[in-house]
């Protein structure tokens, strides 16, 4: 299945972490384009007859669109979707994928997500969108999880953006649970503020949820360590950290794509 863009933006599979810059592209890409190149090329990996998980967010929606396309093309058959929320829920519908969830397939073939932080490590923070927990549960439960990102989504060490690194809590008393959040976090220079939405009220998850956006100044050093210590705060259902989860990370720049697979360390 070749990519439906320029052929002289030459693609490179590298297992190495230090990897080499492909071909430069004929011409200047905006961010989406470089987002759907990198969606493209993950939609490579999918065979008719696949469980996928279908990821959510700028990016992932050119994975779903493809995926519905080739579906109505005859190009696949046969897959079943599960969506990481109701917006991707929806827009897999809109598109033609016939849709399913953990409860009747736990064990899932493929997933393809975005992602708003690769470290060199892959692994990555998610959930600026608001739908870490789904993807979470989805991707965790899946053979191989395929990210597809921008070049602009590559640090050093997570939560080198300097964006959130987002957690979700429970409603109840959730002044508690963020000011246990930042005196947990204090010593990386943390602010954890909750995430607003429309009219200034709380941002509300698909699972009912609130968010709290953690803005860290310092490299957190033992990711395991900060994760099993947010995740033993109660009030805390899940963070942002995917740490060792993916496969594969699909790298769209101005240089060409780049392929990371994961490795042991
Ligand atoms: O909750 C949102 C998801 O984790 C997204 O995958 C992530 O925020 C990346 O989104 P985008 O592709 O829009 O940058």
């Amino acid at each position: 299945m070749a990519l439906a863009y320029d052929p002289l933006f030459i693609t490179s599979e590298i297992s190495a972490m230090d990897v080499a810059a492909a071909s430069p592209p004929p011409m200047m890409l905006t961010q989406d384009e470089l987002k759907r190149i990198a969606a493209y090329k993950a939609v490579e990996f999918v065979e008719s007859g696949m469980v996928l998980g279908l990821g959510t967010g700028s990016t992932a929606k050119h994975a779903v669109d493809r995926i519905g396309e080739l579906l109505r093309q005859g190009k696949l058959e046969n897959i079943v979707g599960i969506p990481t929320s109701k917006k991707t829920q929806e827009q897999a519908l809109s598109v033609g994928i016939p849709l399913s969830d953990l409860d009747a397939h736990p064990v899932i073939d493929l997933s393809i997500d975005g992602a708003d932080e690769v470290d060199p490590y892959l692994n990555l923070v998610k959930g600026r969108g608001g739908s870490l927990l789904r993807e979470k549960m989805i991707e965790g439960a899946s053979k191989k999880f395929v990210v597809i990102v921008d070049e602009s989504k590559m640090v050093k060490h997570i939560g080198g953006s300097k964006l959130a690194l987002p957690v979700e809590i429970v409603p109840f008393c959730w002044r508690f649970t963020a000011e246990k959040l930042r005196e947990l976090m204090e010593g990386y220079g943390c602010e954890a503020n909750l995430r607003l939405g429309e009219r200034g009220k709380p941002f509300v998850t698909d699972n009912g949820n609130y968010i709290v956006d953690m803005h860290l100044e310092k490299d957190m050093g033992d990711l395991r360590a900060v994760s099993d210590a947010i995740l033993r705060i109660a009030g805390v259902v899940e963070h942002g950290m995917f740490l060792d989860m993916a496969s594969t990370v699909i790298v769209a720049g101005e240089f060409g794509v780049k392929i990371k697979n994961k490795q042991s360390f």
